[in-house]
């Protein structure tokens, strides 16, 4: 028993030195902030890596929040896409869940673990700049509203707090210069800051345990990809439906800089940390052709 226990904490030695001072993205998600359990070993998981050097990123969504209390409003919640349309004045209700109730609870979280955990909005410093989305159907342009597109990433911002050892929590909420705000898709969002930081791994902590061929069959998970097959397993129809744009995000992100993407359930306690600390991992890992992450 003490030998097993041993060797788990062996594994995790050459990773621990392979990951100090490195960038990791994690993207939480909003559908898996549900359960307690989880969200309190979402937390230990952080602070974990936190602790053994890795510089941490967190962007959060909120979606399932949004959405409850807009309905306690008795405002309807409509998607085009998987996007939210987004009025001017649902886009400040959605700023208000995502930068303040969110956002403070995962940094104070972090904070109760003596980490310097700073919750900052995508507004704070222009850090996510935007612009407004359009959807295309069929030639189609479609307004759906205060939905934004990332434009720039404030990178010296981010720069200077990991320098300083804070660990930034993003709420994705984008700005132009003239005022107007945005509500950005949080894995674009992540992937955006990714790729501009070319961190080591992007993560997106989501509900699904990673990349299926099919997804009623457990034997065809898929522990481990690279770009050139989630392409060919777009276009021969393998891969489809809704995990279509996130892969599509996904391959922006690695060919943009990102060193590796992970893609693991987040409601399995410390899939995180056995992702990343052990050697076959939780999840679906993507691995990208660039060998200088950060
Ligand atoms: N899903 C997988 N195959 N994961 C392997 C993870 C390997 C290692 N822990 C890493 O983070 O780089």
């Amino acid at each position: 028993m003490n030998e097993e226990k041993a060797a788990l904490l062996m594994e995790a030695l050459p990773y621990i030195k392979e990951f100090k001072g490195k960038t990791f993205v994690i993207k939480y998600g909003g559908s898996i902030m549900k359960n307690e359990n989880s969200k309190k070993a979402f937390i230990e998981d952080v602070a974990l890596m936190n602790l053994v050097g890795i510089n941490v990123i967190i962007v959060h969504g909120g979606g399932p929040y949004i959405s409850n209390f807009l309905n306690k409003l008795e405002i309807e919640s409509n998607f085009i896409d998987g996007l939210r349309v987004t009025d001017k004045e649902t886009v400040e209700l959605v700023e208000m869940i995502l930068s303040s109730k969110i956002n403070k609870e995962i940094a104070s979280k972090l904070c109760a673990h003596d980490i310097s955990a700073v919750g900052i909005s995508g507004r704070d410093s222009n850090l996510i700049k935007a612009k407004k989305k359009y959807i295309f159907n069929n030639n189609k342009k479609t307004d759906i509203g205060y939905v934004g597109e990332v434009v720039s990433i404030n990178e010296k911002l981010l720069l200077d707090l990991i320098k300083n050892n804070h660990l930034p929590v993003i709420s994705p909420i984008g700005c132009d210069s003239e005022g107007n705000i945005y509500n950005v898709n949080a894995d674009y969002a992540a992937s955006s800051i990714s790729s501009c930081l070319k961190a080591e791994k992007l993560i997106l902590l989501t509900d699904v345990k990673g990349i299926y061929k099919d997804l009623n069959d457990e034997s065809t998970f898929i522990s481990s990809i690279n770009t050139e097959k989630i392409k060919e397993y777009i276009k021969s129809g393998i891969i489809k439906g809704g995990m279509i744009p996130k892969l599509e995000c996904c391959i922006d992100a690695l060919e943009k800089g990102t060193k590796n993407i992970h893609l693991i359930d987040g409601r399995r306690e410390h899939s995180l940390l056995l992702e990343i600390f052990t050697n076959e991992g939780m999840g679906t890992m993507i691995e990208g052709g660039n060998k200088n992450g950060n």
